[in-house]
């Protein structure tokens, strides 16, 4: 099975956690896509009705599209289920996001839910997080510095551009920083180091956070509960 699809199958089960009357989080991303595009199905036959918050301009763009109840987090005073992709999931459970740009929206919206659901096809499970690189938004002021000053730390950030070679922005006008680090034997101390940087906003590792995966693998989703 491609990829496409298997993210297309895990989009879609992951629908069958949303109860009526639910405020969900909507995470972003291409797997996300499918499951805000079988939400949109199910609201507009009348079969659920929910109130959304979005962790991104194009999430939002496409739930409101669809006719789904979108509202601004700060309107809402709880989340019952945010359902997100991840760039990686490892064997504890811990996760690396913000391939797309929007992880300190997604991990707001994921602080604030009682449960998180994460939806990945199985290229995105690993034995030890790093590979994909450690996502860093960053605020444009001083960011020549802070690139010199992680260097020196060996964290080999990488200034994320686009098809263009111009600066990625994210929905707040920042930048991304990728952190290439390969193998990160010690996921929580990296991400203590980087809750105390000034200058960076938010980064990708997402600890202690996802209570349901949905893998889609080559014989159908596979539902894995964190039982930790
Ligand atoms: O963290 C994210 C966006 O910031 C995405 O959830 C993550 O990049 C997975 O994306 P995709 O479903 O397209 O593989």
């Amino acid at each position: 099975m491609k990829q496409d699809q298997l993210k297309q199958a895990v989009g879609i089960k992951s629908v069958d956690f949303i109860q009526d009357h639910m405020t969900v989080g909507l995470g972003t991303g291409s797997t996300v896509y499918y499951m805000v595009e079988e939400l949109g199905k199910r609201v507009q036959a009348g079969d659920l009705t929910v109130n959304c918050v979005s962790t991104s301009q194009r999430t939002w763009d496409q739930a409101k599209k669809l006719g789904i109840n979108m509202l601004p987090l700060d309107q809402v005073d709880h989340i019952d289920l945010t359902i997100d992709g991840a760039d990686e999931i490892d064997t504890q459970f811990q996760g690396v996001k913000g391939g797309g740009a929007a992880l300190t929206y997604e991990k707001i919206v994921a602080l604030n839910s009682q449960r998180n659901l994460w939806i990945v096809d199985q290229s995105k499970q690993v034995q030890q997080l790093g590979a994909f690189g450690i996502p860093l938004e960053v605020i444009p002021f001083g960011h020549q510095q802070l690139l010199q000053r992680l260097e020196a730390e060996n964290l080999h950030p990488q200034w994320r551009m686009d098809d263009q070679g111009q600066p990625v922005l994210t929905d707040m006008h920042n930048y991304i920083f990728d952190l290439h680090l390969d193998q990160l034997q010690h996921p929580h101390l990296l991400a203590d180091w980087l809750d105390h940087q000034t200058g960076i906003i938010e980064h990708g590792l997402f600890l202690d956070i996802v209570n349901t995966v949905i893998v889609g693998t080559a014989n159908g989703p596979q539902i894995i509960e964190n039982i930790r």
